[in-house]
């Protein structure tokens, strides 16, 4: 494993900083100050102005401008050489001993962020084993909870693109239909258990045609983003049979601003754990395409301070996004720049390991209890939700900043 590569950014020296010189995550930012929104690199607390520093040829990926808009779209496009050439010359610019460019940073505090790529569609997969365990014990009972197809298919549904939104957006409570089990009809109505998931959301980063291996599928993968899918659980429950999730997961997906490339993560692989069925060779990793990467979930209601309710780790998951984007080609199903794949909800054994709400308190029997003595089964009006993930390297960790939203009341609905 590498060591801190140190940076005459000084903030990115701190051991526990997000932002290291290791690091070097891709985002869309502005200032304020009439300027556009743009891209950067965060480097510690300061963000390196990219169009700023194209426009005076310091950096210089492709024959015109593509940091001067407010998606790294176009930069994925270049290709996988590109990618690389990019993060060795920031390597360059931004090490100690180089000689220092403050004009090009900007203060974090300062800026707001957008999100930093277009989202071309969004699919959601399924890939912890107890995540699907869990839901599938409350929805269906403990005897059919794991899917017949579960161990031998990364199953997941199409989810909506338009839905996607940067972290720090606020999430107004959702209506639908609810019926409950001892229900005689079913109501229209703001849903009453409303919940989070803990997910890593993989950006496809290259196009393609028709079926590609499970290594070629991890090579076009651009990077990744802590993703939250929020889910009505009581919409989800009446809705969800025979076609899967839809008015349920389709309010809002929160994703958080910074794309943490695969280069970046690449001291952190991981294998996926033993089969307990052999995977179709279409299905097979060549290598760990996993990552070793702390996860937590906090709550802070509102006026209060967070209480972390879960910790857990990407490597919990049976399925890698290399896997799951090889079997989403697998019908020829083209891919576009800018596809994004959530990976599902990331559960460990434990219960202060699990992804959601309605794992936390079993579906609502066992409140959870927050550290100022308050408790929750589902989210309330005013909570603020933040997931945070980092990878530990020796001295420095490559970190993800916060994936956040608070949720408002729902809206009126009239009649
Ligand atoms: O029907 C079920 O068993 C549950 C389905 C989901 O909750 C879909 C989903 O978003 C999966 C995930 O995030 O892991
Ligand atoms: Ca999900
Ligand atoms: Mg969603």
């Amino acid at each position: 494993m590498t060591d801190l590569l140190r940076s005459w950014v000084e903030s990115a020296n701190a051991p526990e900083a997000d932002f290291p010189l290791n690091n070097l995550p891709y985002g869309v930012f502005s200032s304020g100050d009439g300027t556009m929104p743009r891209c950067g690199v965060a480097i510690g607390e300061k963000i390196f102005d990219l169009c700023a520093a194209e426009g005076d040829d310091l950096v210089t990926p492709a024959g015109h401008p593509v940091f001067d808009v407010p998606y790294w779209n176009d930069f994925m496009e270049l290709g996988p050489e590109a990618w690389a050439e990019l993060r060795v010359r920031l390597t360059e610019l931004l090490a100690e001993g180089a000689e220092p460019l403050p004009s090009y940073l900007v203060d974090q505090a300062a800026v707001q962020m957008h999100m930093p790529f277009r989202v071309s569609e969004y699919t959601d997969f399924y890939a912890s084993r107890n995540h699907a365990f869990n839901v599938g014990s409350m929805f269906r009972g403990p005897e059919n909870a794991l899917p017949p197809n579960w161990l031998h298919i990364p199953i997941g549904y199409n989810a909506r693109a338009s839905s996607v939104v940067v972290s720090g957006t606020p999430i107004i409570r959702p209506h639908g239909q609810l019926k409950g089990p001892d229900d005689a009809a079913p109501r229209f109505a703001a849903s009453q258990r409303f919940d989070i998931e803990l997910e890593m959301g993989a950006i496809v980063g290259q196009p393609s045609e028709g079926p590609i291996s499970v290594e070629q599928a991890f090579e076009n993968i651009f990077g990744y983003v802590l993703l939250n899918d929020w889910s009505a659980r009581d919409i989800q429950a009446w809705e969800y049979q025979p076609l899967g999730p839809f008015q349920s997961k389709a309010t809002a997906t929160t994703i958080s601003p910074w794309i943490v490339t695969a280069a970046a993560l690449e001291p952190f692989r991981a294998s996926t754990p033993e089969r307990e069925r052999e995977l179709l060779p279409y299905l097979a990793e060549p290598a760990p395409m996993l990552y070793d990467i702390a996860l937590e979930v906090g709550l802070t209601p509102k006026g209060g301070r967070e209480t972390v309710l879960s910790q857990t780790n990407l490597n919990e998951l049976y399925y890698s996004a290399a896997q799951q984007l090889a079997h989403h080609t697998s019908s020829g199903c083209p891919m576009r720049v800018g596809d994004l794949l959530g990976s599902g909800t990331i559960s460990g054994a434990e219960p202060h390991s699990r992804g959601s709400l309605l794992e936390m308190s079993w579906g609502g029997k066992e409140p959870v209890t927050l550290d100022t003595g308050e408790t929750r089964c589902f989210i309330e009006d005013g909570d603020t939700l933040t997931l945070r993930g980092g990878a530990q390297g020796k001295g420095y960790r490559v970190g993800f900043g916060a994936c956040t939203g608070q949720i408002l009341p729902a809206r009126e609905i009239g009649g």
